[in-house]
């Protein structure tokens, strides 16, 4: 008998089959502000998401429902109000109220509150416990809404794309990279140890609809003790009314081959242990155990209600945790890396309730892999668990980071050392070690795989979640971001260096300003030239940003010539430690004129970090008594390209320089960015 709250779904309702969806992320924009909903759907159009927009309020609940959106971008100005002095608490509440009733008609979706009317920048504490995700107010300034917009975009589009990997997927891919033993006895121990630690609510079921084995996880979902439900039949565990879909799918491994069958995806109400009935979206997949056909079954708790708060809440920070070191990641000197990776390992072991989180990277002729950062719980681990690991290309472990899938791994006890070369070892080594079981995310670059992130659980107790699979996917993203970036600053570093070195101390005037000490137009023409070669090459960003003081001449008149070279230095000074990158490179243009080259950054952060400039320049306040403003400005003309052709210097400066006199002909004291649109 199915008890509690869940009672009125064993209709029959529950079982229909799931419609077919778009894997794109789908994303609804509720505002009324045109302005705002352009913004939007400008980031949104360059992620691989689906969008929609509404006016009105009445349609809100028809589109969530409809489109099933996993995204919610919701203004304040949404909220009808009766007059626009209305408190702000009343406001507060009243958002709070309309994202209480979204969850309950479409508890999955994540909600992201923009608003218009609030500076304040943490989440409100009414609509955190409402439950939204993030939060963002248009206080921040344009360029840092769309920056908080795109990594939001980011980090669903990767969780979508972590998604097909879940589940059915991974389990089918871990059973098969793995060479299994000869020996009947051997096989079943090997898939009972090996589908034990597997995130998800695991079963294997034969074809007279036994349960071969349970996992851990699912245990503990259906209330059942450890190994209780193997050997049982799998009926028990749902409704009779429920069952034919599973006994349907069943019958159809008795009667053809397997690869005649579709895999299953619906939705039943499973029976706890306590008799109590949670729905359930089951998958099931036909798979061969021991030589006789049978099934994996997965089964997915659909519990939509204020219950899976908690893990909204955890989900959430996790996010907001990821996108804050994304962000760090994008400005970082390089000498600070190691300290901020150190940093998110640790930060992110704490939140997964992992003993043990570690990078290892493979060397050049991948060979070895070595550790290259580890955060333990455990000092203990530094010393047993080894630092270089023998690399063998063959080896099944190896071939799936190879092909860039994610690996769960079971500690291998009594192996014997030619064993070793199936493997990587490192089954080995988390017997040593004493650990649960690992999760490993390749990390690659250019479809290469380099290295690996990789958790483990030491503890008793702690079992890998569906989550977990998604949330380090989601952090090896940001770790092989990060690992790229700092690759390219040190070649760059390196490649000026020598610059440097080749022409000596000797060519320094011939290099140098001499006024400004920073690079001259001839230094710049050569280092520009480069870039545009390694952009190419790499198919990355590359952007120029123009500065020109704003009346200088009017400065030189009122402070005389000397005061106009001093004013020049100190704005070449200012420039050189605001562009801290090691790619970043700043040089004297002319007159009083400098250009900066970003490699890497797109118009997004070249715009970003030019306006930083031009404020920070702006609140210097150094007085300018003949300007209309009081004090000395800049105007930046920006231009930004992908993969650029090698002969473009010419095009990339002249497009910055009629940016430039955009900003100047727009009022001065600003930054433009090139388009092709006319004045
Ligand atoms: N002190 C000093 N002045 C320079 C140097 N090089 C160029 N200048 C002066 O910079 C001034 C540039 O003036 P303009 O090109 O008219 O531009 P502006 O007055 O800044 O006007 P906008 O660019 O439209 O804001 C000229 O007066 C140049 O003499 C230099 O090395 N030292």
């Amino acid at each position: 008998m199915i008890a509690g709250k869940n009672n009125k779904k064993d209709s029959g309702a529950a079982s229909k089959a799931s419609s077919k969806r778009s894997l794109k992320p789908k994303i609804l924009i509720a505002e009324k502000d045109t302005a705002i909903q352009g913004l939007l759907a400008s980031q949104i159009n360059l992620q691989y998401c689906e969008s929609f927009t509404i006016n009105d309020g009445d349609e809100l609940t028809q589109q969530l429902i409809i489109n099933h959106i996993d995204l919610l971008f919701l203004s304040d100005s949404f909220i009808e109000v009766a007059n626009n002095d209305v408190h702000p608490q009343t406001l507060m509440n009243k958002l709070a109220a309309l994202i209480k009733r979204i969850k309950i008609v479409s508890a999955d979706t994540r909600i992201i509150v923009i608003s218009s009317k609030s500076s304040q920048n943490s989440i409100p504490g009414e609509l955190m416990e409402a439950g939204i995700s993030d939060y963002f107010s248009l206080a921040i300034g344009e360029q840092r809404f769309l920056a908080a917009v795109s990594s939001s975009l980011e980090l669903l589009v990767a969780k979508s794309q972590a998604k097909r990997t879940e589940g059915q997927n991974f389990i089918e891919q871990t059973l098969s990279s793995y060479k299994r033993p000869r020996r009947k006895t051997q096989n079943n121990q090997f898939i009972n140890r090996l589908i034990r630690n597997i995130p998800g609510n695991v079963l294997l079921v034969d074809k007279a609809h036994k349960i071969i084995v349970a996992n851990t996880s699912c245990e503990q979902f259906l209330g059942y003790g450890k190994k209780a439900l193997n050997g049982q039949f799998i009926k028990d565990l749902f409704s009779p009314k429920l069952y034919s879909e599973v006994s349907a799918g069943l019958s159809e491994v008795t009667l053809h081959s397997l690869d005649q069958i579709n895999e299953k995806d619906f939705e039943s109400i499973v029976i706890t242990y306590k008799g109590e009935g949670v729905p359930v979206r089951c998958f099931m997949r036909p798979m061969q155990f021991s030589g006789q056909p049978g099934y994996v079954l997965t089964l997915q708790d659909i519990t939509h209600s204020l219950d899976d708060k908690a893990s909204h809440v955890a989900q959430l920070k996790w996010q907001h945790h990821l996108n804050e070191f994304a962000k760090r990641f994008i400005s970082l000197p390089v000498n600070e890396f190691s300290k901020v990776i150190k940093e998110l390992l640790q930060t992110s072991a704490h939140f997964m309730g992992c003993e043990r989180v570690y990078i290892y990277r493979l060397d050049n002729a991948r060979r070895a892999a070595t550790l290259s950062y580890e955060w333990s719980a455990d000092k203990e681990t530094l010393k047993t668990f080894s630092r270089n690991i023998p690399i063998y290309p063959d080896a099944s472990e190896f071939q799936s980071l190879a092909e860039c899938r994610p690996l769960l791994l079971t500690p291998k006890y009594n192996v014997k050392i030619k064993q070793i070369t199936e493997n990587l070892g490192l089954s080995e080594h988390l017997a040593t070690v004493d650990a649960e079981s690992s999760f490993i995310v390749p990390l690659s670059h250019k479809s290469q795989v380099y290295g690996w992130v990789g958790f483990d659980i030491q503890r008793t107790g702690r079992h890998w979640q569906n989550e977990d699979m998604q949330n380090i996917e989601e952090l090896a993203k940001v770790i092989n971001q990060a690992i790229v970036r700092k690759k390219y600053e040190e070649m760059r570093q390196s490649t000026h260096l020598k610059l440097i070195e080749t022409h000596g101390k000797l060519s320094e005037q011939a290099y140098l300003d001499s006024l400004t000490k920073i690079a001259n137009r001839r230094y710049f023409d050569q280092v520009l030239r480069t870039e545009i070669g390694r952009a190419a090459r790499e198919n990355s960003h590359l952007s120029i940003m123009l500065c020109d003081i704003d009346n200088f001449k009017d400065y030189n008149d009122t402070y005389g010539h000397l005061g106009g070279d001093q004013c020049l230095q100190k704005v070449a000074r200012t420039l050189e430690s605001s562009f801290q990158r090691a790619a970043d490179f700043v040089a004297r243009f002319g007159g009083e004129e400098f250009v900066v080259i970003l490699p890497g950054l797109d118009m997004r952060g070249a715009f970003e970090a030019a306006d930083r400039m031009r404020r920070l320049l702006y609140e210097m306040n150094i007085p300018h008594t003949s300007s209309p403003l009081g004090r000395l400005t800049i105007s930046i003309g920006l231009t930004s390209v992908k993969s650029p052709a090698p002969e473009s210097a010419s095009e990339l400066i002249e497009k910055s320089d009629r940016a430039l006199y955009r900003a100047k002909y727009r009022g001065k004291n600003r930054v433009y960015a090139y388009t092709k649109k006319p004045l």
